[in-house]
Order: C-alpha cells, then sequence, then structure tokens
C-alpha cells in the first residue's frame, strides 16, 4: 500500500481563507476586529519564524495583531505584568507565549494568568479541565491537536470506534490529542518512553499520531496497513547530501517506511505545522465572536 499524502499546508491555506471571509464579515457587521497578540521572549530562530507566520497569517485574516518581541534577559514580573496589560486590553482577543520560556520564567505561571477567554493556545488549567471534561465547545482547544484533528477526520471519515495511539504525553499536544479522540469515541492508548513493546501498540491503531519529539523514532512496519499517520514532530537533522552544515527538517515518523503500510500520511514539513497557525486564527475568531455574543463556527464544516 502507498499512501495517500495528506496536504495540511495546502488544507490549512483554505481554512485561512475562510476564516478571513469570516473575520471580514465579522468586522463590517459588528465593527468588532479580532485582536491578537503574540509574545515572545529571547532570541530562538525557530520560535521567531512561528512568531513572523502568526503575525502575517493574522494580517491575511483582516485582524489586529501586535507583537511583544522581549529580550531573553526579561523578568518573569516583567512578562506578567504584560499579559495582565494584554488581560484588561478590550482589543486583544486572543494572548498567546511563545514557547519555550527562558529557563529562569515560571511556564505555568504566565500560562495560569491569561485570561481563558483569551488563551488562544488553550493551555490554560480551565481550557484543560473544560477539554477534560467533554466540554470542547466551550473550551479554547489547543492548535495543533486541534488541527490534527481536522486531518484525520478528512481522511478516515467518522472515527467513533476506531483505535488511536497517541505516542508521547505532553500537556500542548498528546494529553489534548488523546481527549479529542476520546470525544470522537475513538478508544485512545497514550504511550510514551515507558511504554512496553511500542511497536506493538502502535501496530494495532487505526490513528497514530506521534508527538514524541525524536526524529524519525516510529518506523514504517510499526504502522498496521492503511491506518492514518499523523506526523506532530519538527525535528531538524543534519543533511550532508546537500552540502556541509545543511539540515533538514523530519517528523518523529519514518515518513517513506510508514507510506508503505498508512492509507494516510502527514508529511514534516508540510503537515500539522501549518495547521497549528491556521487553528490560531479559528481560535481568535472563536474569541473576538463570543465577544460579540455570537456564537462559535464549526471550522471543519466551513472547510467543506
Ligand atoms: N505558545 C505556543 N508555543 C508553541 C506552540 C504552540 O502551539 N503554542 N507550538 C510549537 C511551535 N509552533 C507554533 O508556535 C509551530 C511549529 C511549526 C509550524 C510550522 O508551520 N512548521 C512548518 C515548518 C517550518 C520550518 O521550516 O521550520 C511545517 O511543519 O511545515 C508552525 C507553528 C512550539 N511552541
Amino acid at each position: 500500500m502507498t499512501a495517500t499524502r495528506i496536504d495540511g499546508k495546502a488544507i490549512a491555506a483554505a481554512l485561512r481563507e475562510k476564516i478571513a471571509v469570516e473575520g471580514k464579515k465579522l468586522i463590517d457587521e459588528t465593527g468588532v476586529v479580532p485582536g491578537i497578540a503574540v509574545v515572545i521572549v529571547g532570541e530562538d530562530p525557530a520560535s521567531k519564524v512561528y512568531v513572523a507566520s502568526k503575525g502575517k497569517a493574522a494580517n491575511e485574516c483582516h485582524f489586529k495583531s501586535v507583537e511583544h518581541a522581549l529580550p531573553a534577559d526579561t523578568s518573569e514580573d516583567t512578562l506578567l505584568s504584560l499579559v495582565g496589560e494584554l488581560n484588561e486590553d478590550d482589543s486583544i482577543h486572543g494572548i498567546l507565549v511563545q514557547l519555550p520560556l527562558p529557563d529562569h520564567i515560571d511556564e505555568s505561571k504566565v500560562l495560569e494568568l491569561i485570561r481563558p477567554d483569551k488563551d488562544v493556545d488553550g493551555f490554560h488549567p480551565i481550557n484543560v479541565g473544560l477539554l477534560t471534561a467533554g466540554a470542547k465547545d466551550k473550551a479554547m482547544v489547543p492548535c495543533t491537536p486541534a488541527g490534527s484533528l481536522i486531518l484525520a477526520k478528512r481522511s478516515l471519515g467518522d472515527l467513533s470506534g476506531k483505535s488511536a495511539v497517541v505516542v508521547g504525553r505532553s500537556n500542548i499536544v498528546g494529553k489534548p490529542m488523546a481527549a479529542l479522540l476520546l470525544a470522537e469515541s475513538c478508544t485512545v492508548t497514550i504511550a510514551h518512553s515507558r511504554t512496553k513493546d511500542l511497536p506493538s501498540v502502535v501496530k494495532a491503531a487505526d490513528i497514530v499520531v506521534a508527538a514524541v519529539g525524536r526524529p524519525q523514532m516510529i518506523k514504517g512496519d510499526w504502522i498496521k496497513d492503511g491506518a492514518c499517520v499523523i506526523d506532530v514532530g519538527i525535528n531538524r537533522i543534519p543533511a550532508p547530501e546537500r552540502g556541509e552544515g545543511k539540515t533538514r527538517l523530519v517528523g518523529d515518523v519514518d515518513y517513506d517506511g510508514a507510506a508503505e503500510h498508512a492509507g494516510f500520511i502527514t508529511p514534516v514539513p508540510g503537515g500539522v505545522g501549518p495547521m497549528t497557525i491556521a487553528l490560531l486564527m479559528a481560535n481568535t475568531l472563536t474569541s473576538a465572536r463570543r465577544a460579540a455574543g455570537l456564537e462559535d463556527l464549526d471550522y471543519a464544516a466551513l472547510l467543506g
């Protein structure tokens, strides 16, 4: 079997276009301009690229977009004060603090200060609790898992009764992904570094979500024939074949090997990553619509 490649880049672009139309409609009909503030601390090159992409996407969606770039030695108190100001700013509907933060800043303190209704990352304990309690319609859902779910549903249709394995138990991806799959009535296993016989656990799954942060760790012959493989990993590895000192991005899955078994598979780059940014725009629009007293949009349905 040769898998169908899931074109996350194209799907994300289509979704951003739909959001731009809805953003414009909201502005024209209510005067509410969706506003997002992205805060970055330090000089991490990858984080700078992601933050720039978020600003560009927000502009294309007709949103107000504000970037706060703080030096790496910014104190925790300074960052907390900024978040406090953004919480009070009525023109800002979404606040995102780019992760990772420098070691001297307590990440959970910062994330817990963001007002839950402006928490477009979905990392605040209130949003985590709503999602875990099965009330995802009231929550802000983390962008990467929400985007991954859209890709899986577009590939397989109804996920009810399917077996899913999420490899990785991070708060950002693994745990919310498992909650979303459970809400779709999948039978969900969360696998991690202590899981015994990981290849067999993966082999049993109709849906494999790889979010472990280890380049090409999941091998092709671990994948069940016809499975849907969603690769969340973004790892930069040396690529001497491209020239001295060159690198390339790979996922957590051995793409070529897995594509021989899977029915559907996301590439890296061009799979889940672009969906993360599209869903951030979706969450910002949701927050602005809620502030205007409007109901939530169904972004999967909007995509058609
Ligand atoms: N506050 C947050 N911090 C981080 C998150 C997050 O969701 N919220 N996720 C990641 C980084 N991230 C968004 O912030 C992100 C990562 C990757 C991509 C992406 O589009 N990747 C491209 C490849 C880009 C490249 O060439 O490097 C792809 O996969 O095609 C978007 C967003 C950690 N921090």
